[in-house]
């Protein structure tokens, strides 16, 4: 590469770590700064410490001045123990900064990726980013996670570096002798100690620099810390999955999969790095012994010629060895900034993901009596996939009217209702609310517009009350009601802390466990709370038992009132009294109208469906 676009990757590089230590600053403030401190102690006091040693020494061997000497020791002692309480103090205060950045940065991801277009979030493209970046910061302290410590680190080296340079620059150049005399000498040697830091500088480096590419690329292929953090952190940890891995003996699969996918590769990974340290990192610290023998021959005969005192020896000795090493471990963090910057730029990436469904959207919803959804044509396919799952699909939804939707598992149920909602936008046709394409909608006040309960709910692990309001605030009176309507009223009064009573025992000790029917009547009584124009019931009844179901659908009428209702269910007898039923099959509508009409259609997928369940009832 030539100068010019070395200096303009450099300047991207420093761009991206600049940003992220704003992102730092912003969301713990403080840590940077107090780590910044802390590195520029950490790398002066040492040179205090040799400064008044070599005072010392040159005291004890010249004038022996018992006071100059108390000064001294008292300068020695006092200063160690002055800054031994402030990195303590530093320390203590660090970690209290850095557990503030883990918690706000997981927040902060978090917040990105519910902001996030329910399309983009279920795209395995951001799934994947989304998992890479939790597991390079969680479990390998990288990325976003190592910012902190990375500009420390070179804050460090580079203060001791010139610290170091600065004492050597005016000891070789104190070119006169103790007695005065001037040497040639000296000036011979100072060229050669130039000549071994630069080669030396050239061989860490390079090193570095290979150690930094094949390393991240060892990490790079593996995808291995997933398995790690699924089965263990997230599977493991589930107390729903307990029966499952129990009774199906998982604990043997879930230790072979982990194992053979996740443990031993990993330990490849972390062999792989070892070897690679112990070679190029062996070959730095071999120059670096060769580099403090040639200090020791420079620096002894200097002090044989007695160009330079006893104390002069110990500070050009210390400093060389300082140099040279924090010369090594410079180019060491500059090149694991360099593979550090390529996963924050994986982070900007997820965090500059822009939604497509909210930009430039000004169609405000008013409120009105009646609502009307159309389906046009509507064609589609998931993200990252070529085949159609939709396929022109023409339907109607409207206030006042009770439409079923059924099919075969994998029809296209679950994926028309979540195109209805806007959660995804048709690839062909269009979605329009009241004659007006859903896209030109603000996508926040579309979604508000739909009372879901979806097969796969979840309940937070939190009150009663604020599980249903979906907030901390609510009003009792109409919990109560949307309780009722559910028919889990009872139930919730005969519990020692009713609406305060927490669901789950994830955070209060005291929570309750609900079996499944009580838990899909929560989510009908949250639905009902909601009190949006449209009502989508997917599969509502299933966990229900018969005369749960039978009480709940006679209530479904109080609480659907004049909304407009969808039903999804493989109970057809639960959408006989819907006003139209929608047929899928394999994406398509086959067919649509009222129970009796297709019925009567003896050749039609709804007859053979209704044929088929009723002969199990008969
Ligand atoms: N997020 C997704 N990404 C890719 N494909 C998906 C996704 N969700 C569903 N599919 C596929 O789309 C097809 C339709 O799924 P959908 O969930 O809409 O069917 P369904 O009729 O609701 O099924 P069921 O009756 O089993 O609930 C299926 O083949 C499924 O594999």
């Amino acid at each position: 590469m030539t100068i010019i676009p070395r200096i303009k990757a450099f300047v991207a590089e420093f761009h991206i770590m600049k940003r992220a230590c704003a992102l730092v600053r912003e969301l713990s403030p403080g840590y940077l700064e107090f780590n910044l401190i802390k590195s520029l102690l950490d790398a002066t006091v040492p040179f205090i410490a040799i400064y008044v040693a070599a005072l010392i020494i040159d005291e004890l061997v010249g004038d022996k001045n018992l006071n100059v000497l108390l000064v001294y020791v008292t300068l020695s002692v006092g200063g160690t123990a002055f800054f031994t309480i402030i990195t303590l103090f530093l320390t203590k205060k660090i970690d209290v900064l850095n557990a503030m950045f883990i918690i706000r940065i997981k927040k902060y991801l978090n917040d990105k990726k519910y902001s996030m277009d329910y399309a983009m979030h279920e795209n395995p493209k951001y799934t994947e980013l989304h998992a890479k970046i939790v597991e390079v910061m969680f479990l390998t302290n990288g990325g976003m996670s190592s910012v902190t410590k990375l500009l420390s680190d070179i804050c460090h080296h580079l203060i001791s570096l010139t610290i170091a340079t600065g004492i050597l620059i005016v000891s070789s150049l104190d070119t006169s002798t103790v007695d005065g005399s001037f040497s040639w000498v000296s000036i011979l040697f100072f060229i050669l100690t130039l000549a071994v830091i630069v080669i030396s500088v050239f061989f860490s480096a390079r090193n570095s620099k290979i150690v930094g590419e094949k390393e991240y690329n060892l990490t790079q292929n593996s995808s291995t810390n997933k398995y790690l953090d699924y089965y263990h952190y997230h599977y493991m940890e589930d107390d729903q999955a307990g029966k499952d891995i129990h009774l199906f003996n998982q604990r043997k699969l879930i230790i072979g999969e982990v194992l053979s996918k996740g443990r031993l590769p990993w330990m490849k990974v972390l062999n792989g790095r070892y070897s690679l340290h112990q070679k190029y990192f062996g070959m730095n610290v071999l120059i670096s012994t060769f580099v403090g023998g040639y200090a020791y021959i420079y620096v002894g005969l200097r002090a044989l010629a007695g160009h330079i005192t006893l104390g002069s020896v110990i500070k050009s000795y210390a400093s060389i060895t300082i140099l040279i090493f924090n010369i090594n471990e410079l180019f060491i963090a500059l090149s694991q900034v360099k593979s550090n910057n390529r996963y924050l730029r994986s982070f900007f990436e997820f965090i500059d993901a822009t939604s497509e469904q909210q930009s430039d959207k000004q169609l405000r919803i008013k409120n009105c009596e009646t609502w009307e959804v159309v389906f046009h044509n509507v064609s589609f396919r998931y993200p990252n996939s070529d085949d159609y799952v939709i396929k022109n699909v023409s339907m109607k939804i409207t206030s006042n009217r009770r439409v079923a939707i059924v099919g075969m598992n994998g029809s296209g149920k679950t994926t028309v209702i979540k195109l209805l909602c806007g959660l995804y936008q048709p690839d062909e046709g269009c979605i329009t609310l009241n004659g007006k394409d859903i896209r030109d909608y603000d996508n926040e006040e579309y979604l508000k517009l739909f009372n879901v309960v979806f097969q796969d709910f979840q309940l937070l692990s939190l009150p009663i009350g604020e599980n249903i309001a979906a907030s901390r605030d609510y009003d009792d009176d109409k919990v109560w009601k949307s309780l009722e309507v559910a028919g889990i009223d009872d139930y919730v009064r005969g519990l020692p802390h009713k609406l305060k009573q927490p669901i789950y025992k994830y955070v209060h000790a005291y929570g309750i466990n609900l079996s499944g029917g009580e838990e899909q009547k929560m989510a009908i009584a949250r639905a009902h709370y909601k009190n949006a124009p449209f009502v989508i019931l997917d599969e509502p009844t299933a966990a229900l038992d018969p005369v749960a179901e039978f009480d709940i659908y006679n209530r479904f009428n109080e609480m659907i009132d004049n909304k407009a209702a969808v039903f999804i269910s493989h109970r057809l007898s639960s959408c006989k009294f819907c006003d139209t039923i929608y047929v899928f099959d394999h994406g398509v509508l086959i067919q649509k109208g009222c129970h009796e009409k297709l019925c009567k259609d003896t050749a039609g997928k709804y007859y053979e469906l209704w044929n088929a369940q009723a002969q199990y009832y008969s």
